[in-house]
């Protein structure tokens, strides 16, 4: 069975690569990545500077995902910019997310990335902070117009964002009003954690971990259906821009239920953090026996098919 694609015109041997954060802070991670069955891969978010990061524990599995507080340790953008200029794209497809702390960090990262005539495709993290004491970008409206008014303007080639989970249709309505108003924004990858969740240890009577109090982005199982609704959501609102679905993924099933809402790439991150890049051969068998099942020889012929009743 076929299961090549194609993203922006490029060939994929596979709908599959990791969510951003998961396997890919380092050279050997990045590595073992361009080596396995993933279709594509992407960097960890990367700021102007390298970071350590939050104190540990800052990553704990949960019965159905996961928790985690890591702070954005990453070895800084150009350390990614380096990877990016040895990476074969010929393998595969080079993803490079950003998460400036600031606005001119942002565009001084795209500035650097344009300038080193990378095809490496840029995903903007719009749960990058804002200012203290306001929503992270993706949360506050306008800073995501201006953002994207300014990123369009400093960086001449197509982009991403990867954008937090939304639960309003009101927000659905009015990100995707905001969007569309940026025909460079080629791209949108839906969905980062759902942010500030909290888990207990009831033997210790302890948070489980360090930073924010224990309060983390949830990842796993737990956050499948407000990935799948936000996938459908953007798929239906931007329908000259492609989607890139992330959450919950952790079988072919749950591959195919992404596929099915409008993605055209599906993103792993926390049964990659658990199970490894070997994940990615797993997940492409079990696809291609739920399509064989149905009598699919393509991926286009049930791609954004959802069905209502
Ligand atoms: C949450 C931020 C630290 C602002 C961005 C990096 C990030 C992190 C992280 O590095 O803590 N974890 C996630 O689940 N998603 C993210 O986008």
């Amino acid at each position: 069975l076929d299961l090549s694609t194609f993203f922006l015109g490029r060939p994929l041997a596979a709908p599959l690569m990791n969510a951003s954060g998961v396997w890919c802070n380092v050279t050997n991670q990045l590595n073992a990545l361009a080596k396995s069955e993933a279709g594509a891969m992407v960097t960890k978010s990367c700021t102007l500077v390298r970071r350590d990061g939050n104190p540990e524990p800052r990553y704990h599995t949960l019965s159905m995902g996961s928790i985690n507080s890591m702070g954005l340790p990453n070895e800084g953008h150009l350390y990614y910019l380096d990877y990016a200029q040895q990476h074969d794209y010929e393998n595969k497809p080079l993803f490079f997310s950003v998460a400036g702390l600031t606005l001119d960090d942002n565009l001084t990262m795209v500035a650097q990335i344009q300038d080193a005539y990378t095809p490496a495709m840029v995903e903007i993290n719009l749960s990058c902070p804002n200012v203290p004491g306001k929503a992270q970008i993706g949360y506050d409206f306008e800073a995501l117009d201006v953002i994207l008014a300014e990123i369009s303007s400093a960086y001449a080639r197509p982009f991403g964002v990867k954008l937090p989970p939304y639960f309003d249709i009101a927000h659905f309505d009015e990100v995707a009003e905001i969007l569309n108003r940026y025909d460079k924004v080629a791209f949108v990858t839906c969905i980062n954690s759902i942010g500030n969740g909290l888990m207990i240890d009831i033997n210790s009577e302890t948070v489980l971990i360090k930073p924010k109090q224990g309060f983390g982005g949830i990842g796993g199982e737990y956050v499948l259906p407000t990935a799948l609704a936000n996938v459908n959501a953007f798929y239906r609102r931007c329908p000259e821009k492609s989607i890139i679905g992330c959450g919950g993924v952790s079988t072919g099933e749950h591959v195919f239920m992404h596929l099915l809402a409008g993605a055209s790439i599906v993103q792993v991150g926390t049964a990659l953090y658990e199970e490894g890049v070997d994940i990615f051969a797993r997940l492409k068998i079990e696809l291609a026996r739920i399509m064989q099942q149905k009598g699919y020889q393509k991926i286009e012929e049930y791609q954004g098919k959802l069905k209502t009743i």
